[in-house]
């Protein structure tokens, strides 16, 4: 099978992303790890910038032994030079030539004439051929540059000695079919052009760097030409990950082959993003942390049905650790299940959509839920399992600095239907609450101890109450759990009493998981609270 070299050129290309660069160590540390991936050259940097980054380079040449380092070089004898210095030391070596063909860059920046450029391409090649075991040669801006001037360029650079022809699209203006279009002119139009290896090398200007490379490899490109995750000059570079988990998704588009060891991509992702401090954005393709994660309902249960329907590639073979069903508002009662049996539980259909009901409340209020807040929807809602004869229907609390607590509460009372309200104040929020309820409903129980504790992080923390009411000896505990940890203190409040309650006109004790004997060692009451 045909072979795609892979030149990675984060070193070089990836670190002119502005606040991106990266000391000697650092830049060895990529190295080595983009040696672990498996890339064919690795651009290892720009000597002439200056005395540390020709250091660098050295010392990556020096330890990085597999893969061929190259570097880059503007067209004159000095950058030339620094070049072939700082790579004299690889296994095996390239010099990067580069010139601009575009009417634009030769006019207004190097302020030469077509021929002149032509010149210096030819002498800068012929120079660099000297120096290094293989020179590359990109015509900068060639996507802007005549055609027919482009093919003259390449055929003198070839004569001089390059075996590598770039074609880059430097301010990522090609659309993919032009870009393809460009190579076959440039394949049928230079003669000696079949020696060379043709490369790609796109930025993201329009967000097309990916697609125009994999349109350059149908047109004929051998080698692409990429970042870690896309950094690179402004909008960046073609993402090196992603050109090749296309060539390797889509076999029967591109029938080629390359060295990558995929397994490494997101590693090598999170390297560069720690050294660069350049954050992978969640939904970026193949090593973004949502890449692999479903949450809408259809999708979730298309997964556990098959998860071909909604995933062209595994997480694995990426080096993502596993596919992720994220339970949120989107998600259906497949997933919940699901999940709940991964977390150890297993609940009928009743439970199911009582729990599920629940979690959709959560969600609307919660951006993410985690195992953490299903696991105490779960317990909440198993130790509801007796008739209750309170129900919350609504409650308002005041409260403030300087100001009475005072709640409002509406209960139905279930046996009779009746809607019974009644308001109160107290020395805190919870207690007037729990003194409201107390007289809607005629109750008398006495609070033993009222606990409070956030089950996850954050402002949209759920906080789970637990409340022990005692009553003829016997406690009786309730517990719930909400966003709003008022709520959680009423919910978690009337299901100690409704268990209370039952017990009393059961004339039997309450189920086991719902009572405490009076001697269990209880919380201190809570106060005020
Ligand atoms: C498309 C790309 O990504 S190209 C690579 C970009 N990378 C870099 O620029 C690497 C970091 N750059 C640097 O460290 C510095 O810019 C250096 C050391 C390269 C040059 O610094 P200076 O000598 O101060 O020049 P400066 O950067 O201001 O200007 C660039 C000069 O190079 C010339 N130049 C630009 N490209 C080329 C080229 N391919 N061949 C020859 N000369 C070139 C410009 O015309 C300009 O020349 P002038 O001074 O005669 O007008
Ligand atoms: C030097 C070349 C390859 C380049 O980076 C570009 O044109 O974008």
């Amino acid at each position: 099978m045909v072979r795609i070299q892979v030149f990675d050129t984060t070193l070089r290309d990836g670190e002119q992303s502005p606040g991106a660069s990266l000391n000697e160590l650092e830049k060895l540390e990529v190295a080595r790890q983009l040696d672990a991936l498996g890339v064919d050259v690795i651009e290892a940097g720009f000597p002439a910038a200056s005395p540390g980054e020709l250091a660098a380079v050295q010392e990556i040449c020096r330890q990085v032994r597999r893969p061929t380092i190259a570097v880059l070089a503007r067209g004159n004898p000095r950058d030339i030079e620094a070049a072939g210095e700082a790579v004299k030391g690889a296994a095996r070596s390239r010099i990067h030539v580069f010139v601009a063909t575009s009417p634009i860059h030769m006019q207004y920046k190097l302020r030469k004439s077509p021929e002149e450029v032509l010149q210096i391409a030819r002498e800068s090649v012929r120079l660099a051929a000297g120096l290094a075991d293989e020179v590359e040669f990109s015509a900068e801006d060639a996507t802007r540059s005549d055609p027919d001037f482009l093919c003259r360029v390449f055929e003198a650079v070839l004569s001089a000695g390059a075996t590598i022809i770039n074609i880059p699209d430097t301010v990522g203006y090609a659309t993919p079919s032009e870009y393809a279009e460009l190579f076959r002119y440039v394949k049928a139009h230079t003669s000696g052009i079949e020696r060379a290896t043709l490369s790609a090398h796109c930025h993201d200007d329009l967000g097309l760097a990916v697609a125009n490379t994999l349109a350059a490899v149908e047109a004929g490109a051998r080698q692409v030409e990429g970042t870690i995750n896309g950094i690179g000059e402004r909008a960046g570079n073609a993402a090196l990950e992603e050109v090749v988990m296309a060539l390797k998704t889509r076999q029967d588009r591109f029938p080629f082959e390359t060295g990558i060891v995929t397994e490494q991509l997101y590693r090598t992702s999170r390297l560069v993003s720690q050294l660069t401090g350049i954050v992978v954005q969640p939904n970026k393709a193949i090593v973004g942390d949502n890449a692999f994660a479903h949450e809408a309902g259809i999708h979730q249960d298309g997964m556990l049905k098959e998860r071909r329907t909604y995933e062209i590639m595994r997480p694995e073979w990426v080096g993502q650790a596993q596919s992720r069903l994220v339970l949120g508002k989107h998600s259906g009662r497949h997933a919940v299940r699901h999940r709940l049996e991964e977390l150890g539980y297993q609940v009928s259909d009743a439970d199911l959509a009582v729990i599920y009901e629940r979690l959709m409340q959560l969600a609307d209020r919660k951006k993410s839920v985690t195992d953490r807040d299903l696991v105490a929807l779960v317990e909440e809602h198993r130790t509801v399992s007796v008739p209750e004869r309170y129900l919350l229907e609504y409650f308002h609390v005041a409260s403030g600095t300087g100001s009475v607590p005072t709640a409002t509460v509406r209960l139905r009372l279930a046996d009779t239907g009746e809607l019974v309200q009644e308001a109160a104040c107290g020395d805190g929020p919870v207690d007037a609450l729990y003194r409201a309820i107390e007289r809607a409903g005629a109750i008398r129980a006495e609070l033993v101890s009222y606990q409070l504790q956030a089950v996850t992080s954050g402002k949209d923390a759920m906080g789970e109450v637990t409340v022990r009411v005692r009553d003829d000896g016997q406690v009786f505990v309730g517990r719930a759990a909400s966003t709003d940890v008022l709520e959680a203190s009423a919910r978690a409040y009337l299901q100690a009493v409704n268990r209370m309650t039952y017990a009393h006109q059961a004339g039997a004790e309450a189920p086991a998981a719902a009572h405490f004997q009076a001697s269990e060692p209880a919380p201190a009451p809570a106060s005020g609270g």
